[in-house]
């Protein structure tokens, strides 16, 4: 179940945009324990929610590798996101009004440092396990560079140091698939939302690839026509349902929003250099990159590996392209059972695996 934490103190964003408080959506799967060392702290990427049960099913929940029996797992909704945090549907107190397009932009630094004062709501003084991918990967770097003590273990997959041209290009093109809409000036809820479900198709492509379509859209649509340049293809009706599928549970705003703080991502702001930064870390790190990942390419994973202190890179097969780290839990679990050094585990979290994967 989402909770909610109240900062009511002001809060200086990096902008210098000064908010009188916030809140944010969060979740706690188990509990701490006397000794306060069995905090796992999940990042989520760009769409999801703060229950990282419901989308890394392989990984967290009952008697998977991270077992709320065993853990106090802690994963907190993104300032702008929709699912419990501040967000641009709230009310703008001086305004009275939703923040709509007025609302400020969060980098992943100011993300971390919100974390920060929920941090020390819970009672937590280290983390023994930070993971997240893409842009919790982002958030979880930058906080394992602002506070070199905090993590003992992190787990960056997916992701990169600072966002690159590469993905700030889709990102604003996507912004310009909203901003294309008529209706995103409008202040209400829906505004936009036609030129969102552009934005996430346009996502898609970089989210997988040439081969993953290419296996899995091949060919007309079964209700398609038959008659030669008339047909409906199914890599079209694939892109339409991946968008009207997110509208149905996101808005343009916090998309718009959020794709602005994954584009603010630079671990080397204010820091001398991106290399620098990277020194700082001090957990013991394991970077998880993917073969087939066209958005977050491994050579960003190869960087970062590169720069933390003995940090192990590990680079999986998927066909998922960078969507796989959210898709690919043997593959990754089998990764980290090594990488803690937990033991006698691995049957069962496969068995959960399997019979969960059967469910679905
Ligand atoms: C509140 C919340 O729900 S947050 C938690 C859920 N969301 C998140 O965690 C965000 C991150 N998750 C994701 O981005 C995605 O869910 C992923 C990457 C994990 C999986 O992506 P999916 O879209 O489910 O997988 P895939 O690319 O195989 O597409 C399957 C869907 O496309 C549909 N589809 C496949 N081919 C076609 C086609 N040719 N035409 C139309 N539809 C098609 C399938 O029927 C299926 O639809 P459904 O999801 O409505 O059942
Ligand atoms: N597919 C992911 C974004 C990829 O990083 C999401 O919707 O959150």
């Amino acid at each position: 179940m989402t909770k909610t934490f109240y900062y009511k103190d002001a809060f200086i964003l990096e902008s210098g945009e000064i908010l009188p408080g916030f809140h944010l959506g969060y979740t706690a799967l188990g509990t701490l324990n006397d000794k306060g060392d069995n905090v796992v702290w999940i990042f989520h990427a760009l769409t999801a929610n703060s229950d990282p049960s419901e989308w890394w099913y392989g990984l967290v929940g009952d008697q998977c590798l991270f077992d709320p029996q065993q853990y106090f797992i802690v994963c907190v909704n993104m300032p702008g996101s929709c699912y419990g945090s501040i967000s641009p549907l709230d009310i703008n107190v001086p305004g009275n009004e939703p923040y709509y397009h007025d609302f400020p932009t969060f980098t992943t630094r100011d993300m971390i440092r919100a974390y920060g004062h929920l941090k020390t709501e819970l009672g937590i003084h280290r983390i023994k396990v930070g993971l997240g991918g893409s842009m919790g990967g982002q958030q979880l770097l930058e906080w394992a560079i602002e506070e070199p003590g905090l993590f003992e273990h992190i787990i960056p997959i997916a992701t990169n140091a600072r966002h690159s041209p590469w993905g700030i290009a889709f990102n604003a093109t996507q912004r310009f698939c909203i901003e294309g809409d008529p209706t995103w000036k409008e202040k209400n809820e829906l505004a936009g939302i036609n030129g969102m479900k552009v934005a996430r198709a346009v996502a898609l492509l970089s989210y997988r690839n040439y081969y993953t379509y290419g296996t899995s859209q091949q060919g007309v649509h079964n209700l398609s026509a038959s008659t030669p340049g008339k047909e409906i293809y199914k890599a079209e009706t694939y892109q339409q349902h991946q968008g009207d599928k997110l509208a149905r549970r996101f808005n343009a705003f916090s998309y718009y929003f959020l794709s602005k703080s994954m584009d603010s991502h630079d671990v080397g702001r204010g820091r001398k250099s991106i290399e620098t930064a990277l020194q700082q870390v001090r957990a013991k790190t394991l970077v998880i990159s993917i073969q087939s990942d066209i958005l977050f390419p491994p050579v960003e994973q190869e960087f970062l590996a590169s720069y933390i202190p003995s940090a192990e890179l590990a680079i999986i097969d998927s066909h998922y392209g960078h969507d796989g780290f959210l898709l690919e839990f043997e593959k990754i679990t089998d990764l980290i059972i090594p990488f803690l050094g937990i033991t006698n585990i691995k049957s069962k979290v496969f068995t959960q695996l399997n019979e969960k994967h059967e469910a679905r």
